[in-house]
């Protein structure tokens, strides 16, 4: 028999089937050639393992998937090389160590599976070479005869780093360079050269692409999806999930919205600032209109002078908006796209009979004010900068994308004024729609069901964990990230115009 084995990404699975059939007593024919010579160019084999392995930037380690782990005091490292081929289960232990010092001993944590258990303190012994596993943590007590040992109250932290992408961090949910649980910074230039904090730090953020599970924490063959900005608990478990699902399609950078120009209200927070961190990624400018209260300043900052302005702005005033769209012109040059995610919440019945006490008129009228007047207040004066544009080959000016919510169908109790404030923003989508038409300008309204922004969150926590358990799948808070995506989607199909889409996973919101 003579086999061909094709340099798929299913080579590890081919080898290890031909070495089974050599072992069965199958002659392969002269020309097959040796499993070493099957390994696909970037990848080695390994007697250990029976398997291919990708061979990673050359690092300090050598020529396999290898980290480098050094001490927080010293030079001391040791190269593991852990690599978990495509196909292939078997790690390689670590089997190489990298000691420019003296004779000495130091405690280690294990945080990727070498000689020792992830968690577990080991003892590297210059004259050995062979750690020694320890159960508990290092203590200061002397070890031998030579004597540093570190006592560490947290896991050591790398201090070399080398990395292709800018900073990020992400927390580990696998067993990767870090204990799961904690998260990870990737600084610098080449190679995956983590440091763990048990924290993430007050501005952690960056990339937006896809890696694969070489030398990143996550299993082999599984996908990790780095997101902008991972400030918050939403991304890390966002990150969780594309570890299970394998692929995000949803978050794929595509560019698709170069050379746009959008203006997002409600801008600083939650769906808003998902919407402008999207628009960002996929290649356009964004003016962030938000109260002067918010945090604009310092996103607009984080995010990129060039390509991002904070206005402070309230909706529901017409200087304000015409201030944020002078200035959308004036750095920006023109205006494509609206997304009118500025909103605020609140619950009160129409009558407490307890207190015997109405409904606050002032509270109905604010809730109608900032979130219908306000919505409809950028959206006539903004129509007027779209105009000015040269349509597209489908005569198209620009988009508008207004946030309602499901409550303008299925208000909760104590939610007549939000309900009534929402239901009148899908109520003027067709009209408006109608309105723009012949200018070329669509809109669309988006009615979201429960989506884990700081509106939300400021729900007591068992309210949150009930409505959440409300939904019928998938059952758990939308992520503002798939929000934004949605408004991407009515932004880019041009078919789309004077339509109210629920995005909610089912929901049917009952009285409370
Ligand atoms: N989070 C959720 O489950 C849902 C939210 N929505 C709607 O989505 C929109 C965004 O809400 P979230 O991101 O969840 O809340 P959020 O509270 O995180 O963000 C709302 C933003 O609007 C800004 N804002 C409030 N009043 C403003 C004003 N007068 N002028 C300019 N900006 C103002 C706030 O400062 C805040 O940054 C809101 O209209 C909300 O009603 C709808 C359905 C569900
Ligand atoms: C009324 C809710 C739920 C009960 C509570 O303790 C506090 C609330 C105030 C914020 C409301 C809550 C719920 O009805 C869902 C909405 C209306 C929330 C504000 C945004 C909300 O998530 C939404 O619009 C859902 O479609």
């Amino acid at each position: 028999h003579s086999f061909s084995i094709s340099e798929s990404d299913q080579f590890a699975r081919g080898i290890l089937r031909l070495r089974r059939a050599v072992e069965e007593g199958i002659k392969t024919s002269d020309t097959t050639p040796s499993p070493e010579r099957l390994c696909p160019e970037g990848s080695a084999f390994h007697n250990d393992t029976n398997c291919c392995h990708k061979l990673l930037e050359q690092g300090p380690c050598g020529e396999l998937q290898q980290f480098y782990q050094v001490s927080k005091d010293s030079n001391y490292g040791i190269c593991a090389c852990m690599a978990n081929a495509d196909g292939c289960n078997k790690m390689i232990k670590t089997n190489r160590m990298i000691l420019p010092g003296p004779n000495s001993k130091q405690c280690f944590l294990a945080f990727s599976q070498g000689p020792c258990q992830v968690g577990e303190w080991f003892i590297l012994n210059l004259q050995s070479l062979q750690p020694e596993c320890q159960k508990k943590l290092c203590s200061s007590e002397k070890n031998g005869t030579d004597t540093k040992v570190s006592t560490p109250t947290s896991p050591p932290e790398t201090d070399v780093f080398d990395f292709t992408m800018k900073d990020q961090c992400y927390k580990t949910f696998t067993q990767g360079p870090c204990p799961a649980g904690q998260y990870v910074q990737f600084v610098g230039t080449l190679s995956p050269y983590p440091k763990c904090f048990r924290k993430a730090p007050p501005t952690c953020f960056s990339i937006s692409s896809i890696g694969t599970s070489a030398g990143l924490p996550c299993t082999a063959g599984h996908k990790l999806l780095f997101f902008f900005n991972c400030q918050s608990d939403e991304i890390f478990q966002h990150f969780e999930r594309v570890a299970t699902l394998i692929i995000m399609p949803h978050a794929m950078v595509t560019g698709a919205l170069k050379g746009m120009v959008a203006l997002v209200t409600g801008g600083a927070s939650g769906l808003g600032r998902a919407t402008v961190e999207r628009f960002l990624r996929q290649g356009s400018k964004v003016v962030i209109c938000d109260i002067p209260a918010s945090n604009g300043v310092e996103l607009a900052t984080e995010l990129g002078k060039d390509s991002s302005i904070f206005c402070p702005t309230d909706v529901s005033q017409e200087k304000d908006v015409q201030a944020a769209l002078s200035v959308c012109k004036e750095k920006f040059g023109k205006l494509d796209i609206v997304v009118n995610c500025a909103g605020i919440a609140g619950a009160c019945k129409v009558y407490n009979f307890n207190k015997k006490q109405p409904h606050l008129l002032e509270e109905f009228q604010k809730m109608i004010d900032i979130n219908t007047v306000g919505t409809f207040n950028v959206i006539r004066l903004s129509v007027g900068l779209m105009g000015d544009n040269k349509p597209n080959e489908d005569g198209q000016r620009g988009v508008i994308v207004n946030i309602a919510s499901v409550s303008a169908f299925e208000g909760q109790q104590g939610q007549a004024a939000y309900t009534a404030s929402k239901a009148a923003i899908v109520g003027m989508t067709l009209p408006i729609s109608r309105d723009l038409a012949s200018t070329g300008i669509r809109v669309n309204t988006i009615a979201p069901g429960l989506f884990k922004t700081p509106m939300l969150m400021a729900c007591p926590e068992k309210v949150q964990k009930s409505l959440a358990a409300a939904v019928p799948f998938p059952s758990r808070l939308g992520f503002p990230e798939e929000l934004a995506h949605l408004v991407e989607v009515i932004v880019l199909n041009p078919m789309m115009n004077g339509e109210t889409v629920r995005l909610d996973g089912a929901l049917r919101m009952q009285s409370k």
